[in-house]
């Protein structure tokens, strides 16, 4: 049950009228989502996502939303925001923030191929070409200032050796964020949080990207490296799988080739997309906010990841 703000067809009746999208049909909570009440509505005009917002705010909400929104008109396959007739695309339902989207069809692939991490390597790499001229800017909030605020919070929670791994570990990121070559790397809005279960598939073929709630202005090689951390590795041991790595890379250089700074940074880079999430999921699992509903994520599987990248290099970017 993750639906935490109820929504009936007879509620839309009316709201739905300041859209072009017909009489509203059917409409069915999504139980997967544990930050927003997420609704797949059915209107004459199409299927669609409904999303009211539980957490973020009517000043937070535009970046993501417009970012979408510019993405999609640029053929970059994500949810397009549906405006109204206003041509707003954040609206309010039941007090609260909400928007609309299209539905992408499909599934999640959470076994992938190599064909899979080519798709989605191609498509990241259009997605920041494409927002490159986004003209909204929003730092990553889970960037090296929130790494370095929250690394003290957790620290305690940890046994030796773990301490001892996160410490080294934030202060070599900081280090590295201080660098010519750091500071060479191209940069722009990114996803930043594009595991398995963030993007669909119908068969083999990609048909998007989704959750865009953690996006940021950030280099584009940390949200190759998150993505690779996810989508190119053995989930039991986080050991790097060559033939994902060398399909989702090649077909992610095809579109937007890796520059020199950027294949200096690749192996700090993979390092850093570890750290993140392994403090984010310790910062969740040791100090779950009031009311969560669901099980934290197992903050030990990134920590593995993590030494897996010091312990085994990966192969140099091309
Ligand atoms: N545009 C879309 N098209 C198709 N399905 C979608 C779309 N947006 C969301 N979904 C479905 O809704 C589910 C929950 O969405 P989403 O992951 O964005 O929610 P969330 O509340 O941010 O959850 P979480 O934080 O767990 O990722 C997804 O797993 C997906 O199945
Ligand atoms: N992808 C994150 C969850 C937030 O979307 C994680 O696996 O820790």
């Amino acid at each position: 049950m993750a639906v935490f703000t109820p929504v009936s067809l007879d509620d839309l009746t009316q709201w739905i009228t300041q859209f072009d999208l017909g009489k509203p049909l059917a409409i069915k909570g999504i139980s997967s989502g544990i930050e927003n009440s997420n609704f797949f509505l059915t209107t004459e005009a199409g299927e669609f996502v409904l999303t009211i917002f539980e957490k973020l705010t009517f000043e937070q909400l535009p970046f993501y939303l417009q970012l979408m929104r510019h993405l999609a008109d640029r053929s970059v396959l994500v949810p397009a925001p549906v405006a109204n007739r206003q041509g707003e695309i954040l609206h309010t339902l039941h007090g609260k923030p909400a928007s609309i989207v299209t539905k992408l069809k499909g599934a999640s692939q959470l076994s992938p191929k190599p064909v899979h991490c080519a798709a989605v390597g191609a498509m990241l790499a259009k997605m920041h070409i494409a927002g490159q001229d986004f003209p909204l800017h929003q730092p990553n909030l889970r960037g090296l200032d929130w790494w370095l605020a929250t690394t003290p919070t957790v620290l305690p929670y940890l046994p030796q050796d773990g301490q001892h791994l996160l410490r080294a570990e934030i202060h070599a990121q900081d280090a590295f964020a201080g660098s010519a070559v750091y500071h060479a790397l191209p940069r722009g809005p990114i996803h930043a949080d594009l595991f398995r279960n963030n993007v669909m598939f119908e068969g083999d073929r990609l048909t998007g990207f989704f959750d865009f709630y953690f996006a940021g202005c950030d280099t584009w090689l940390f949200d190759v490296a998150v993505t690779v951390n996810d989508w190119c590795i053995d989930l039991d041991s986080g050991a790097l799988d060559l033939a994902r790595l060398q399909a989702l890379l090649a077909a992610y250089h095809a579109v937007r080739p890796f520059t020199e700074a950027e294949r200096e940074a690749w192996q700090p880079m993979l390092q850093a997309g570890a750290l993140r999430f392994w403090l984010s999921r310790l910062y969740d699992f040791y100090l779950p906010r009031e009311a969560e509903m669901l099980t934290p994520h197992d903050p030990s599987h990134f920590e593995r990841i993590l030494r897996q990248r010091i312990n085994n290099p990966a192969p140099a970017l091309f």
